[in-house]
């Protein structure tokens, strides 16, 4: 295996050399003995922001493919605390031993097992979990593994199953009743938390969303422990159902399950369940990531990431979004611009979830008046 080194961060990382895995001119980072995947840097550098902003005392990178994760924790991170690095697959293993050696890693383990058995043995403060496809069968060992408050982040980019593309693929992995919503990227988000709330409530936790967010293909999750039957209690009461009319578009999230009409036009109704219906991220811990941000413009992603920290900060006093160009077309009129309709609105902001999201505290029917009045033609 031919190896080669890349940077990222301010970790140098030895992996297979993709020009020997290509096929018909092609690579894909599965088709590597090791997993690495550039289009992932992005997810890397928040997670090492936000890891920075925990500060854990302990972390398992449960599947760590190069290590990379892991390792730029240790650097860029600052975790000074045991680091944890696991893979089962043995050349991952070796790799990663290489990796730490030669980034100066100190109290590094590596340990070569099956995921769910070790999260089931160790405890940390942070756990990383990052598989290929759906996080769903190492949730449960996932929240086991964490200390007292500690915090998990996860991964996901099982999309067609989290945003009901795929109906059948989103009841197996995740339980869940899903329809294809108009607002599906924060649907699936939802609907992953309500996943991870209920795996935790059966060990008799709680969960408490830090940020969460979409991009590209991905989910990806950090949410804090809150450890006791009661706080497990009250984060269940923070599941429910999600809603849109099928006629008019209104939109809006509920306790429970049930087949009502639509409150505005008595249209029949697309639902999700059990979706998550509580915040998705923490004001105050956001403040923080933006706080610390400045020590991480040495990356390539540093104005992507603070715009990020930005959108995710204004979004959090709404609720669900809007589609302007679904509106827009059950409206039959033209697309209002974005700007058109903030100012129309008053109290809105866009939303990282989507291009045409639109987030407000406004009334729904304040939503078609402003298109009306802002569309032109
Ligand atoms: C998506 S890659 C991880 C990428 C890595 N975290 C990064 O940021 O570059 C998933 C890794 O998990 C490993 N893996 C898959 N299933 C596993 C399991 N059940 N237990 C342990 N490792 C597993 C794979 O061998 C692969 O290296
Ligand atoms: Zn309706």
């Amino acid at each position: 295996m031919r190896l080669i080194e890349t940077v990222e961060g301010k970790a140098r990382i030895l992996l297979p050399d993709p020009s020997e895995y290509e096929r018909d001119g092609r690579f894909d980072p599965a088709w590597s003995p090791v997993f690495y995947n550039p289009r992932m840097i992005f997810n890397r550098d928040l997670s090492v922001v936000v890891v920075s902003s925990i500060s854990p005392k302990s972390v398992l990178d449960v599947m760590s493919a190069t290590g990379v994760r892991g390792i730029r924790y240790y650097l860029e991170s600052e975790v000074r605390g045991e680091i944890i690095f696991n893979d089962k697959n043995p050349v991952a293993t070796e790799l990663i031993t290489k990796n730490i050696a030669s980034n100066g890693v100190e109290k590094a383990r590596v340990e070569r097992s099956d995921a769910n058995s070790l999260m089931h043995r160790v405890k940390v403060e942070y756990t990383d979990l990052d598989p290929f496809g759906t996080p769903a069968p190492f949730l449960q060992a996932a929240v086991s593994s964490l200390r007292r408050r500690g915090v998990l982040g996860v991964t996901a980019t099982d999309l067609s199953a989290l945003e009901g593309k795929s109906r059948n693929s989103c009841k197996r992995k995740y339980g869940a009743f899903c329809n294809k919503l108009s607002f599906s990227k924060e649907a699936g988000l939802r609907l992953l938390l309500a996943k991870i709330a209920m795996e935790a409530s059966i060990v008799e936790k709680g969960i408490h969303p830090l940020i969460t967010l979409y991009r590209d293909y991905y989910y990806r999750i950090f949410v804090r422990m809150e450890d006791g039957a009661k706080k497990a209690d009250n984060t269940l009461e923070k599941i429910g159902s999600l809603y849109e009319c099928e006629s008019c578009g209104y939109s809006f999230m509920g306790k429970g399950f049930c087949d009502r009409v639509c409150p505005v036009c008595g249209g029949s109704l697309r639902s999700m369940y059990p979706a998550w219906i509580g915040e998705l991220a923490d004001v105050e811990f956001l403040g923080k990531v933006k706080e610390l941000l400045p020590r991480f413009n040495y990356l390539e992603n540093f104005p992507a990431l603070f715009k990020l920290i930005g959108s995710l900060t204004s979004e959090q006093r709404y609720g669900l979004y809007y589609r302007l160009d679904v509106l827009s077309s059950k409206l039959r009129r033209n697309m209002p611009s974005m700007e058109e309709m903030i100012k129309c609105l008053g109290d809105a902001t866009r939303t990282h979830f989507h291009l045409q999201g639109i987030k407000t505290s406004k009334e729904f029917h304040e939503v078609l008046e402003c298109i009306k009045s802002s569309s032109h033609g």
